[in-house]
């Protein structure tokens, strides 16, 4: 509630009362990466930084959040960011090459690879600068728009750090499925872990949905996404319920929450 009343008041709360089941006057409209290359002012600012050096520096980050915006009448902003600064924070290097997309130099290997990683409990220290992108970028949003904070599922995050890019398939990190169940599910939870803490601060910082991509959930049959998917989803559902309520008027909270998880994702309001 204090951090909620630190923002300017909603000026358009079309897709908050969407969420909350209430009457709206038009459907709320948003769009899939609204900030990106498709926007020349967007192509303007990533020639002259680094994909993740904009992620990093919240006044660029709130810049590029803002440009479409500008541009059309949309009823949320997505903060930029991307999911893979959970396995960054986690100490995994993670590039963001020109034409290729993301890429990892050093994959894990196997379950052994495991040590290299950081404790999820710290992890969220390091992504203070999505924390204040978002805060900043509510601020500026000025009520006209609802902010949109979000991260990758448990699964998803999962098999970027094992395939170490995108892939058709994802048999490396199936593979681990089979051969390495309980290193699979030692992975899950630290990321698993990581995220609630991170989701549970962006809401503190500003943001008034969550959404947790599942963009790899095709990958697994129904009996793979039950064991190694549904219940990391599951937990961070009630856990940043739990958490996020310290940071959330109560109307706007257990009542409203989604309350199931699809294959593709889960839009927390
Ligand atoms: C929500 C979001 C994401 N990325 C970006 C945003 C914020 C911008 C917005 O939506 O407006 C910026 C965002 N992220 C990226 C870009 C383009 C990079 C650039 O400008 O160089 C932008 C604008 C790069 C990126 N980042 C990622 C890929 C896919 C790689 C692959 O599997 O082959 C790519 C190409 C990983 C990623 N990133 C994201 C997902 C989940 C959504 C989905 O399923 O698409 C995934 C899987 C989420």
């Amino acid at each position: 509630m204090a951090q909620e009343s630190g923002f300017p008041a909603m000026v358009n709360d079309r897709l908050l009362r969407a969420a909350r089941g209430e009457e709206v006057d038009q459907v709320p409209v948003w769009v899939m990466r609204q900030a990106g290359r498709y926007l020349p002012e967007f192509r303007e600012v990533r020639a002259k930084h680094d994909f993740f050096t904009m992620c990093q520096t919240p006044s660029l980050s709130c810049q590029v959040t803002l440009q479409p915006l500008n541009r059309f009448p949309l009823d949320a902003a997505i903060i930029f960011s991307d999911i893979l600064v959970i396995p960054q924070a986690l100490g995994m290097e993670v590039e963001m090459r020109p034409g290729e997309g993301p890429v990892f130099p050093s994959p894990l290997h196997g379950p052994e690879d495991l040590s290299r990683l950081a404790p999820p409990g710290d992890a969220c220290t390091k992504l203070q600068y999505v924390f204040d992108a978002l805060t900043l970028t509510r601020k500026e949003l000025k009520g006209k728009a609802t902010l949109i904070g979000f991260s990758g599922a448990p699964w998803t995050i999962m098999a970027y750090m094992i395939e170490g890019k995108g892939s058709k398939t994802m048999s490396n990190a199936k593979g681990w499925l089979y051969k390495h169940a309980e290193a699979s599910h030692r992975l899950l939870k630290i990321i698993t872990e990581a995220t609630i803490h991170y989701l549970v601060g962006q809401v503190k910082a500003g943001a008034q949905v969550l959404q947790v991509f599942e963009s790899h959930a095709e990958h697994l049959g129904p009996q793979l996404f039950r064991d190694f998917a549904l219940p990391y989803l599951k937990q961070i559902c009630d856990q940043v319920k739990e958490q996020g309520e310290a940071a959330w008027p109560p109307r706007h909270s257990n009542d409203v929450l989604a309350d199931s998880v699809s294959q593709r994702g889960v839009t927390m309001p």
